[in-house]
Order: structure tokens, then sequence, then C-alpha cells
């Protein structure tokens, strides 16, 4: 069994990390250390899997590098100079991704693509999050601006109920609208992606992994 260590693990996307990897044995995980803000770490891991806050990030990202262990966060809202730090990281395996889903990897792929299909269009970016998200706008939609080459202060978007997460990129001219959406019906297709990525993440060399790495892993394991 390999051992996990999840940082934020009372939050919703830990809890939901830890119901999946104890309902499904057969991934042959065990969660092995579940910290919350300031705790200290006791015990063995082999693998940490990180969605806390940028702080929480950080503080987990110290323990796997002492430690020599893989680092996963999908935490967003994240400092430039800690990205790059993770960038730049030469001594474990470490991970990073505004959004672990491969669907809205895709999804983003798509947006790259309409907006070449549909130069001179007005692109438009809108975003609807639950109410407890703490950033705005979103981890995703900053990604999805920087493909558009949008500032990010032109991105729309709401807070509101238990909405899991809506993105919608939209192409606009004086005589039609062309709109494309990704929703998130269930924080699971995070949580699930997460796991596999941590399961992937632990078998390779050091240096920094992104959703396309992963993407070209997956495709490749497809073909064959
Ligand atoms: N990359 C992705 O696909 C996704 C990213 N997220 C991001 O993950 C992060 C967490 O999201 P949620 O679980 O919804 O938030 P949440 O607020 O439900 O959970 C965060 C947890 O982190 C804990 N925490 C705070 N400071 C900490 C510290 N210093 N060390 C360890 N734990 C600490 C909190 O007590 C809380 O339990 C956010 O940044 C969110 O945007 C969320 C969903 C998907
Ligand atoms: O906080 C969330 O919930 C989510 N955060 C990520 C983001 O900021 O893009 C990904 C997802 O949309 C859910």
């Amino acid at each position: 069994m390999k051992k996990v260590f999840i940082n934020g693990a009372e939050g919703k996307m830990g809890k939901a990390i830890a119901r999946i990897i104890q309902s499904r044995p057969e991934l042959g995980l065990e969660v092995s250390i579940r910290r919350e803000s300031g705790q200290a770490v006791l015990g063995d891991f082999d693998v940490v899997i990180d969605f806390s806050t940028p702080q929480g990030a950080q503080e987990a990202f110290s323990i796997a590098r002492k430690h020599r262990r893989p680092f996963l966060t999908g935490t967003t809202n994240l400092p430039e100079t800690f990205l790059f730090q993770m960038q730049e990281e030469e001594k474990i395996p470490v991970f990073y991704a505004p959004n672990v889903s491969l669907s809205v990897y895709f999804f983003t792929e798509l947006v790259r693509q309409a907006a070449c299909m549909f130069p001179g269009y007005e692109a438009r970016l809108h975003e609807i999050h639950h109410q407890y998200k703490k950033d705005a706008p979103s981890g995703t939609a900053k990604k999805l601006a920087d493909v558009l080459e949008l500032p990010y202060e032109n991105v729309t978007y709401e807070r509101t109920g238990e909405v899991v997460g809506t993105h919608t990129a939209s192409f606009v001219s004086a005589f039609d609208e062309i709109t494309l959406t990704h929703e998130a019906k269930n924080r699971d297709l995070f949580a699930d992606s997460a796991v596999h990525i941590a399961l992937w993440l632990m078998k390779r060399e050091s240096g920094f992994y992104t959703m396309s790495d992963y993407a070209k892993f997956k495709l490749k394991e497809k073909r064959k």
C-alpha cells in the first residue's frame, strides 16, 4: 500500500479525496496523514496531495521536499514566486494544475482551437462557483484567459449556492455567438483525477509536471 498525505484534509476536496482512496482498495492507496493548518507531520508517506490555501500549499511543498516525496497541488491563487519555485524543482516530482480534471484540460484545448477558428470575434469568459470559494476569478478561468489573451479583469464571475464549477467561453460578433461551457456536476470529478495523477506522479522522475504531461501519458496509454 502507498501512503498518502492529504494537506487540507478537512476541506471539501480533502474529504472527497480521502473518501475515494478509502472506498477503492484496488488503487493500492491508504491515507496516512491528514494535515490541517499548522499541524506537525508525524509518520510516513509516499506522496503529498494538497488542496488547501496558498499558505498551506507552500508549507506542504516544504515538507515534501524535506522528505523527498512527490508533491501534487491543485490549490489556486498561488503566488508567482511559488509557481516559479515549483517549475524549477529538481529534487522531487512536482505537479500543479488549477484544474486537475482531464475533461477540463481538453475543454481548454477546444477553447484554444475555437479562438483560432473565430478571429475577429470578441472572446468572453464567465465562471460560476459555490458561495464558499475564496478566490476570483477561478484558477481555471485564469488559465482560459491566458489561452485567449484576455486580461483577468475582463473575466466575469458569480458566487452562488453549491455550484461545483462552471466555465463558459463565448465568441461574439455582431451577427452570431458561439458558446462553449464546461459544467462540473460533482467534486469527485477533481478528486478522482487527483488520486490517479498522484499514482502517476509517484512513478515519475524529479521535475515539474502539468496536465499537458498527464494528458499525453493518458492518450498514449489509450492507443496501446
Ligand atoms: N485544481 C483543481 O482541480 C481544484 C482546485 N481547487 C482548489 O483547492 C483549494 C481547496 O478547495 P476546497 O477543498 O474547496 O477548500 P476548503 O476551504 O473546503 O478546504 C481547504 C482546507 O484547507 C485547510 N487549510 C487552511 N490552511 C491550511 C494550512 N496552512 N495547511 C493545511 N491545511 C490548511 C482548511 O482548514 C480547509 O480544511 C482551493 O484553492 C480551490 O480553488 C478545488 C477544486 C478543484
Ligand atoms: O474552488 C473550487 O471549488 C474550484 N476551484 C478550481 C478553480 O479555481 O478553477 C477548479 C474548480 O473549478 C473548482
